[in-house]
């Protein structure tokens, strides 16, 4: 059992290392989860003096006015009897400290560090840790004395600010309020009882501890209170009666006075029967069961709150992405890693693992050849350009056996309109590639965490596809342009040879052939031309694929890669030129994460040992 305590012990040291003190966070606390026993009270109330007996040292800084400006962590380590008393602070680690009065030194000088010297108060908390075989496993928050006025020196606002930060902490659900209310004052105006009221009504986790019962008026007694007849808490109320100033100044040691106190509740009358549970050991010992009792009850929900938070955590860390390393040769290896996976990505569009690649195949199958349906060849080939081009080709002298020159310019006229389609073929694959390009990119995770890179990633992409394009064009008009060059002559060979032309020399030029004549020879010319484009129509596309797809495919990155080599540290390192506020928030989480572990092996071990 007593290991919780020094599991929670930890799991808090762990948190105000990692900057958690339960105060308001962008990330998941751990520490208001975590049960801890914060000490409340006026300003001479007898906090201090509370604390102190419970560990049995002198340890505190004292002084007038407000001492205790942030709030001290102060967690108690039973260890082997006979083993020597040391004192240790989070801020210092590795220092033991076996003087306590160099302890109280460091707690007014770390006090000074954070808040300088003035009187104002702040809420990162000091933590404390004393190992000593005289004290029981226990963690007690000490916060700033409450105050009615604010003294010289002080501003108008740390009334409210010492009250605020009390507040923040005791409202937690899972801090015990341990409310140290002076006897020797009405209870009433108890500023112990008034704060622990506000935010525990029903008084199920305010302890309620009486002090300075020694001071009372003659004739009176706290019997009312500490049988709980004057103000009912859920925990019977204990009485304590710490050194007085004068003690203090005589150094009066603790074991004497814890010995004096004894006595006192023994040997008083009106407090004999109630004795047995009187003092600050009875105090000490009671707070430490029941700080165990509430974490052993706290367990399961941390847990599970534990591994929510771990899974959320993780869950974000994924969506920010992996931090960027330092030096060049780190750098330019994440590049290259988001670049192939964007490569990767887009080569998945292209080949049917993502969609979006078979609109492609839809401008090879429909668009194209639905383009060349539209050039119409048979208009083209009507009875007067047939008739223009054949007489305008025959020159001075008409053509004896077949018109050759006419039958090539009207080939060639019809074929070189296959260009436009042809052209639109290519435009319309490198659109597509684009949006494709596009799409890998937001998909790309890493490249949304770089907008430096996804930009150059981006534009060198649509250069290489506009290379592409280029080269495209370029070979697929050449497909067009050869099949006008050079006509396959064996076509024209199996034609029967045509002597016939019809006409009658005699008449005008335009009469020269008659309408059969040119209807035929329109006839054979469509029919070449038509079997010119049905050629076509199946190696377009194949030059298409091999100039753009094939190539977006194998080559998209090669160019920016060349010249990623080339690139200094500077200009890698702005390519990774992460949003800081990403950066910050990721190496915040990655700390809270390994909090959350360590938190979360530490309780398994116990739990499982329990
Ligand atoms: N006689 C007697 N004196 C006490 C008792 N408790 C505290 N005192 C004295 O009351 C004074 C204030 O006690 P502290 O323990 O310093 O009180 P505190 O609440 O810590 O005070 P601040 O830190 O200033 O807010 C000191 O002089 C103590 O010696 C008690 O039970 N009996």
């Amino acid at each position: 059992m007593e290991n919780l305590i020094s599991l929670v012990n930890k799991i808090q040291r762990a948190c105000t290392a990692l900057g958690d003190h339960g105060e308001n966070s962008a990330l998941p606390t751990l520490w208001d989860s975590l049960p801890a026993i914060a000490v409340v009270g006026g300003q001479s109330s007898g906090k201090s003096s509370v604390l102190e007996s419970v560990v049995g040292k002198d340890f505190l800084p004292r002084g007038s006015g407000i001492v205790t400006r942030r709030p001290l962590v102060l967690q108690l380590h039973k260890i082997d009897e006979g083993s020597r008393e040391y004192a240790e602070f989070l801020h210092l680690p590795r220092k033991r400290f076996t003087d306590f009065v160099a302890v109280r030194k460091e707690i007014q000088d770390e006090t000074d560090r954070e808040t300088g010297r003035t009187k104002q108060i702040s809420s990162v908390p000091i933590h404390l840790s004393i190992y000593s075989p005289n004290v029981v496993n226990l963690t007690l928050i000490d916060l700033p004395g409450l105050t009615k006025v604010a003294v010289e020196g002080q501003p108008d606002s740390i009334v409210k600010d010492i009250e605020d930060m009390v507040r923040s902490y005791i409202e937690k659900p899972n801090c015990i309020i341990l409310a140290i209310s002076p006897a020797n004052q009405d209870l009433a105006t108890s500023d112990a009882i008034k704060i622990s009221r506000e935010v525990d009504p029903t008084g199920d986790r305010t302890i309620g501890v009486l002090t300075k019962i020694d001071l009372m008026d003659k004739g009176t007694d706290a019997v009312d209170i500490l049988e709980g007849r004057a103000y009912r808490l859920k925990f019977p109320w204990i009485g304590v009666v710490n050194r007085s100033q004068q003690d203090i100044n005589k150094n009066v040691d603790m074991i004497a006075a814890r010995r004096r106190e004894r006595e006192y509740f023994n040997s008083t009358p009106e407090y004999k029967h109630l004795a047995n549970r009187m003092g600050s050991e009875h105090l000490a010992k009671m707070l430490s069961k029941h700080l165990e009792t509430v974490i052993k009850s706290k367990i399961p929900g941390i847990q599970s709150l534990i591994n929510k938070t771990i899974a959320e955590l993780e869950a974000e860390l994924t969506r920010l992405g992996k931090p960027v390393a330092a030096d060049a040769g780190g750098k330019l290896y994440a590049i290259m890693e988001i670049c192939r996976s964007f490569d990767q990505i887009f080569k998945d569009h292209l080949d049917g693992v993502r969609p979006g690649g078979d609109k492609i195949y839809n401008v090879f199958d429909n668009q194209l050849p639905a383009a060349l349906k539209r050039l119409q060849f048979d208009k083209q080939l009507s009875m007067e350009n047939i008739r223009k081009l054949i007489t305008e080709a025959d020159g001075y002298q008409p053509h004896l056996i077949a018109p050759e020159q006419g039958y090539r310019r009207l080939i060639e006229s019809s074929l070189i309109t296959i260009r436009g389609p042809a052209e639109s073929a290519v435009d319309a694959v490198h659109s597509l590639l684009k949006d494709l390009v596009h799409k890998a990119m937001s998909e790309t995770l890493d490249l949304k965490q770089y907008p430096g890179l996804r930009v150059e990633v981006g534009a060198a992409s649509v250069d290489s596809l506009e290379r592409m394009r280029d080269e495209s064009k370029r070979a697929t008009l050449q497909l067009v342009d050869m099949e006008c060059g050079y006509l396959t002559v064996d076509f024209f060979r199996k034609l029967p040879q045509d002597v016939d032309k019809g006409g009658n020399p005699t008449h005008s030029i335009c009469d020269r052939y008659n309408d059969s004549y040119l209807r035929r020879i329109g006839t054979t010319i469509l029919s070449y031309v038509n079997m010119v484009c049905a050629t076509l129509r199946h190696s377009i596309p194949k030059s298409i694929v091999y100039c753009q797809v094939r190539e977006a495919k194998r080559s998209l990155l090669d160019h920016f890669f060349t010249e990623l080599g080339k690139m200094e540290i500077k200009r890698l390192s702005s390519l990774l030129n992460e949003d800081p506020a990403i950066m910050e928030r990721r190496s915040a989480l990655a700390k809270r994460l390994e909090l959350y572990r360590s938190a979360q092996a530490e309780i398994d071990a116990v739990a499982w040992s329990k």
